[in-house]
């Protein structure tokens, strides 16, 4: 039987492709993701008659019989090349080969506020004309877990607490995250999501490196 924390570990590899190697997919897969996601708002707001709907699909099932020629088996994991660059490219959030994920750009400033503007399409709708508020928690969760990685203490969200303030447009957005405090293992971080007009999803996360992890660089600080 799989055992879902050696299975996790498979999926963190160092490939030590070179920075060009990694650039020259950016340039090539970035753009193909861009597309894909136009593609998803155009499915969904797409006014043109049947025999256009149909042709449509057949040109997306051709484009994905091309894509799927030759692919991996499954998810993408996390890849790092030979300077260190690290690749989550099928992160949900801000990876840049998923077509799902927003996009966040995310930074960090040197005093630990992470921070993105972004924008979120039709596609994540909940409420009419709002944003989804599972939406709103993939962001934050993203935004917090990074802050926890600038503030060195990096980990597996533990619990995430929202409180939706007020409801979330759709369209130009702000997220940001400051590291709160360290609990033992566990790492505080706060955050938010705004508008032009001010706060309308308020976030607590608590990250925490896996025992396993912990145990691993415990190991390797002795050795
Ligand atoms: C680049 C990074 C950005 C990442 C952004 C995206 C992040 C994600 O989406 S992560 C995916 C969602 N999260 C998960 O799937 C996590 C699933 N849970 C787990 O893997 C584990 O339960 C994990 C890692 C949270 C804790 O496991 P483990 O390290 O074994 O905990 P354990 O040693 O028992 O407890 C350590 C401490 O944490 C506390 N704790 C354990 N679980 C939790 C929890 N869920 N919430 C809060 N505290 C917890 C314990 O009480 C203990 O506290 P104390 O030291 O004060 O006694």
């Amino acid at each position: 039987m799989s055992d879902p924390i050696t299975d996790q570990r498979l999926l963190y590899i160092h490939d030590q492709l070179s920075d060009e190697d990694i650039q020259r997919e950016v340039d090539l897969y970035g753009p193909l993701t861009d597309s894909v996601r136009q593609l998803i708002a155009a499915t969904l707001q797409t006014e043109v008659g049947e025999p256009d709907v149909r042709r449509a699909k057949a040109l997306v099932e051709e484009a994905a019989a091309i894509l799927q020629e030759r692919a991996i088996p499954g998810p993408y994991g996390v890849r790092w090349g030979a300077s260190g660059w690290k690749r989550g490219w099928g992160n949900a959030a801000d990876g840049v080969r998923n077509a799902v994920a927003p996009p966040l750009t995310i930074q960090t400033d040197p005093d630990g506020r992470t921070w993105t503007d972004f924008h979120l399409g039709p596609q994540y709708e909940g409420p009419a004309g709002l944003t989804h508020g599972g939406v709103s928690a993939l962001i934050l969760d993203q935004v917090l877990g990074d802050c926890a990685v600038a503030a060195g203490s990096p980990g597996m969200t533990g619990t995430l607490t929202l409180r939706y303030r007020k409801p979330t447009p759709l369209g130009d957005l702000h997220a940001e995250a400051r590291f709160d405090r360290m609990d033992g293992v566990k790492a505080i971080v706060k955050g938010h999501i705004a508008d032009a007009a001010g706060i309308c999803v308020e976030a607590e996360g608590i990250f925490i490196l896996p025992r396993w992890a912990r145990e691993a660089a415990a190991a390797s600080t002795a050795g």
